[in-house]
């Protein structure tokens, strides 16, 4: 069975204080590593400071994006050696807002994926479809291409120990979140999509997590399906009480 990995995205939330304040809270309350994967995905500026407030507990801290390239004239990036260097250990790459807003594509994922993998991080790849192809039940082709495309080049072995994060566009935020049923079948499409590029063994191995609306209240819904692996929360991760009752429900049984 894969070990369940909760993944909190703060998006641009919180201040230093508060974002200390949150980890002081829950870092001696988390599960622990057998039971679960816990991650925090700070705005960059905190994540020197909240990586060494977790230090010794279940608890690591990820980036919610980062450049390609390990230096260069890219005024107002981060690269993934900055990163490394700080002792993050997840990043992650083509959240929705970030290809919406900021032109992220395919081939940027799937430059960043490689470059993640170069600086011993691990990423969390964000797809997921829009209401439109949504509607028009073309979920399963463009989430398909999207994971085909963000893990061109890998390796097996990198297959199997990345998080695929699936986040339909129109449940992020919006309180309106995918019903389990349908985000596992999705979760399914991406497995089988691994399976065909890559092994049996990867699409086995790989951890999906479903992102978009997810609370205490609906996780283990969820996550009880069997191509579910974890979550990946906006707004319900940054409560510290919320975040924990998320890792609580996330233990398998
Ligand atoms: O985008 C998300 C996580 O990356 C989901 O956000 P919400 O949990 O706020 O819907």
């Amino acid at each position: 069975m894969r070990k369940p990995i909760i993944a909190g995205n703060w998006k641009m939330h919180k201040t230093m204080e508060e974002a200390v304040d949150f980890t002081e809270k829950v870092k001696g309350l988390v599960p622990s590593n057998a039971q679960v994967d816990t991650v925090i995905c700070a705005p960059f500026l905190f994540l020197d400071r909240l990586v060494k407030e977790v230090n010794g507990y279940n608890v690591k801290i990820g980036a919610q994006t980062m450049h390609y390239e390990e230096k260069g004239a890219f005024t107002g990036e981060v690269s993934p050696a900055a990163l490394k260097g700080i002792g993050v250990s997840h990043v992650i790459l083509g959240h929705s807002e970030r290809r919406e807003l900021y032109n992220e594509t395919d081939d940027s994922v799937n430059k960043k994926v490689l470059s993640a993998f170069r600086y011993g991080m691990i990423p969390i790849v964000c797809v997921g479809e829009s209401l439109e192809q949504w509607e028009n039940g073309e979920t399963n082709e463009h989430v398909g291409n999207q994971v085909k495309r963000a893990l061109q080049g890998l390796t097996e072995e990198q297959v199997k120990c990345l998080v695929i994060a699936y986040e339909p566009i129109w449940a992020i935020g919006t309180g309106k979140s995918s019903t389990a049923e349908g985000a596992d079948e999705v979760c399914g499409h991406i497995r089988q999509v691994i399976e065909n590029n890559f092994s049996k063994e990867a699409a086995d191995a790989v951890r999906i997590q479903y992102g978009g609306s997810v609370k205490p209240e609906n996780i283990r819904d969820f996550i009880s399906c069997p191509n579910i692996d974890g979550a990946l929360v906006g707004g319900a991760s940054l409560d510290p009480d919320s975040f924990l009752a998320l890792l609580e429900a996330s233990i398998n049984e």
